[in-house]
């Protein structure tokens, strides 16, 4: 299958933080979640893929090219919705569009027009003076009307209502079902990413803890609850672990618990996502 992104041991030292030896790739047609704690490096590894960032050392390809000898033809096949200013201020969004839209072959007004329509953003007014939520929506529509081949967004859905936010993740699931177009966003909120992830990348200080399938993922782990005195017995299986007013609860990888439940009491669950991230990155 072809790579639209190969992320290979990019590492970045701001001096407090560093990011180190990042790897993880993504074929087309699929949808990638980031996710990770607040500070543990996703935005930064989303501004070091667009070359916003210089990285330090690794390797960086998208479409099999390097992403910065080939920047100009590789970033027309990307669409980009940054949860930073990107587009000039005290402009009306008409005019960002058509300052923008002639850098793009394949722009299409046609889909523009129809993304504003179906957002109901009004084109008069100036990009300063939208709500955080609508700057967001103009923002996807922009990236998404030059039909891109790689979508690559830094947290799209966290100013948006529950309706909209939906309505957007639905929306990827067409474009990637009708243009075998690829995603990546990071993201908080996990629910979103358990209704249209097919893989998940966890980064933690700086790291890649994890980068697998969905359905791998939520088979590996199982959330264990049961008494304290039974397991606190067995406190080496569980990869991070809560007290609380019914006993304990915790996590273990799916093959090493399963003698747990010969305990009186035991229990095993699917964990979420959210379940497999505080678990996991609040380990000792
Ligand atoms: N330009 C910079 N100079 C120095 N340090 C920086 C710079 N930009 C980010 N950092 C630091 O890098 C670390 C990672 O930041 P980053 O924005 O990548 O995290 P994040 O995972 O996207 O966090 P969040 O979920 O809060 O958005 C943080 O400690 C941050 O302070």
């Amino acid at each position: 299958m072809s790579k639209v992104l190969e992320v290979k041991n990019v590492s970045k030292d701001y001096g407090d933080f560093k990011l180190k030896n990042v790897s993880f790739s993504l074929e087309k047609g699929y949808i990638m979640g980031l996710i990770g704690p607040n500070g543990s490096g996703k935005t930064t590894t989303i501004k070091l893929i667009m070359n916003l960032l210089s990285k330090d050392s690794g390797e960086i390809k998208m479409f099999n090219k390097d992403h910065i000898a080939d920047e100009v033809k590789i970033k027309e096949k990307i669409g980009f919705v940054y949860d930073g200013d990107i587009y000039p201020s005290g402009m009306k969004l008409e005019k960002i569009a058509k300052l923008i839209a002639p850098f793009y072959k394949s722009w299409d007004q046609h889909i523009f027009e129809g993304y504003i329509k179906k957002f109901r953003l009004n084109l008069g007014k100036k990009l300063e003076d939208l709500s955080k939520g609508m700057k967001i929506k103009f923002s996807i529509a922009m990236a998404l009307s030059h039909k891109p081949e790689l979508i690559l967004m830094d947290e799209p859905t966290s100013g948006l209502d529950p309706v909209f936010r939906r309505e957007f993740l639905e929306l990827l699931q067409d474009i990637i079902e009708k243009r075998k177009a690829s995603v990546i966003f990071s993201t908080h909120i996990t629910s979103d990413l358990e209704k249209v992830a097919d893989y998940i990348t966890f980064i933690d200080d700086g790291e890649v803890v994890f980068t697998d399938t969905y359905c791998d993922l939520v088979e590996n782990y199982r959330l264990v609850k049961g008494k304290k005195e039974v397991l606190n017995n067995h406190k080496d299986t569980l990869i991070g672990m809560k007290v609380n007013k019914f006993g304990i609860e915790g996590l273990a990888k799916s093959d090493s618990c399963h003698t747990l439940t010969e305990n009186e009491g035991v229990l095993l669950e699917r964990p979420s996502l959210e379940d497999i991230m505080y678990y996991v990155s609040t380990r000792d």
